[in-house]
């Protein structure tokens, strides 16, 4: 099994997807990915080339942008498929409801109706620390708009097994329908691959029904090699989502470390017909990073994966630029920054 980042499919440009502004915003995917047995020589072999990495994805923001006519569907498109996140220490019930406010109604009907929406839009989903997981849910309640918790001893994930294993079922119990954990780095950093599968096989078992976002921590990791191999791993132990990074690291979600995670993700389609998902997450906070990320994602993983069911942005921050470019693009003036603080 390796990568081959250095024999990109042509790159086409971004063609504009048909993005069906609100569509399908069920955050569940239709198939979850059933793991396998862990494959040490193929996780061994991967290798991936660092330098053709940096060069695909210099490429990519050399060519042509999203067209500006098809700019608001992408947009919308990426509202669809994020994960509303609040993740900070002073997070508190009231924030948690108005975050949920904001995820049933990311965009006034009217600026909907004004920008093309077929249906109405929502957010995938809303993630958040445990304890705020069951005002989350009683927020949500009845919109289909799952509700995401980051548990493991999030964000560094070095907390007794057996405690991180219960605070997966303490989510579930409470209503997560979806569960973002972390993996313990030092087993990645260490090779010691079978220890990371053991765990996050655990993980997977401790969700049951709730699907599974698989957080590599990739600006831990080192290298785009260790990025592939964990990611790969933590597929084989039935991750349903690989996801890149918790928002805390030095360094957290980048075009090159989601190229790596995508090539990984198809290698293991290809071996195993499984649509893993994909989260970047993590420091992305702009209109144009997201459709920089739409635009790799079709590239390399193609339209099937544009959904909620197999991509989703991890963001706090993120859907505020949307709002001040699809606002720009409905009024023609600038709002200011503080306009659309929330999200
Ligand atoms: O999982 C999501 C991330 O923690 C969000 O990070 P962010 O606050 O930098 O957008």
């Amino acid at each position: 099994m390796s990568q081959s980042p250095e024999s990109p499919p042509p790159n086409p440009g971004p063609a504009p997807a048909p993005a069906g502004p609100g569509a399908a915003t069920s955050a569940r995917p239709p198939a979850r990915n059933p793991g396998t047995a862990l494959d040490l020589a193929g996780v061994q072999a991967t290798r991936v080339n660092a330098a053709a990495v940096a060069s695909r994805i210099t490429a990519l923001a050399a060519a042509r942008p999203v067209a500006a006519a098809v700019r608001p569907a992408w947009l919308m498109r990426a509202i669809a498929c994020t994960d509303l996140t609040t993740l900070a220490g002073d997070d508190t019930p009231g924030r948690v409801r108005r975050l949920c406010a904001k995820a049933r109604l990311p965009l006034s009907p009217e600026a909907q109706t004004a920008l093309g929406a077929h249906r109405p839009l929502t957010t995938a989903a809303v993630c958040v620390y445990h304890g705020l997981v069951e005002t989350a849910v009683r927020a949500l309640d009845g919109t289909g708009i799952a509700v995401a918790a980051v548990s493991t001893g999030f964000p560094a994930g070095l907390s007794p097994l057996p405690l991180r294993i219960e605070e997966i079922r303490a989510s579930v119990a409470a209503g997560a329908r979806e569960i973002d954990v972390v993996i313990t780095r030092a087993h990645a950093l260490t090779d010691n691959w079978s220890a990371l599968y053991d765990e996050i096989a655990a993980f997977r078992d401790a969700c049951g029904d709730a699907h599974m976002k698989v957080i590599l921590a990739t600006g831990e990791l080192g290298s785009p090699t260790r990025v592939a191999r964990a990611a790969l791993v933590a597929m084989m132990a039935g991750a349903d989502f690989v996801k890149t990074s918790t928002g805390m690291e030095k360094v957290n979600a980048t075009l090159p470390a989601a190229l790596v995670m995508m090539r990984a993700i198809r290698d293991y389609h290809a071996r195993t017909g499984a649509r893993v998902g994909f989260k970047p997450a993590g420091g992305i906070g702009s209109a144009d990073e997201a459709l920089a990320y739409l635009v790799l994602l079709r590239e390399e993983l193609g339209p099937e994966w544009m959904t909620p069911a197999r991509f989703r942005f991890g963001a706090s921050r993120l859907l505020g630029d949307i709002e001040r470019h699809l606002d720009l693009t409905l009024t023609g003036r600038h709002a200011s920054p503080d306009h659309f603080a929330l999200g």
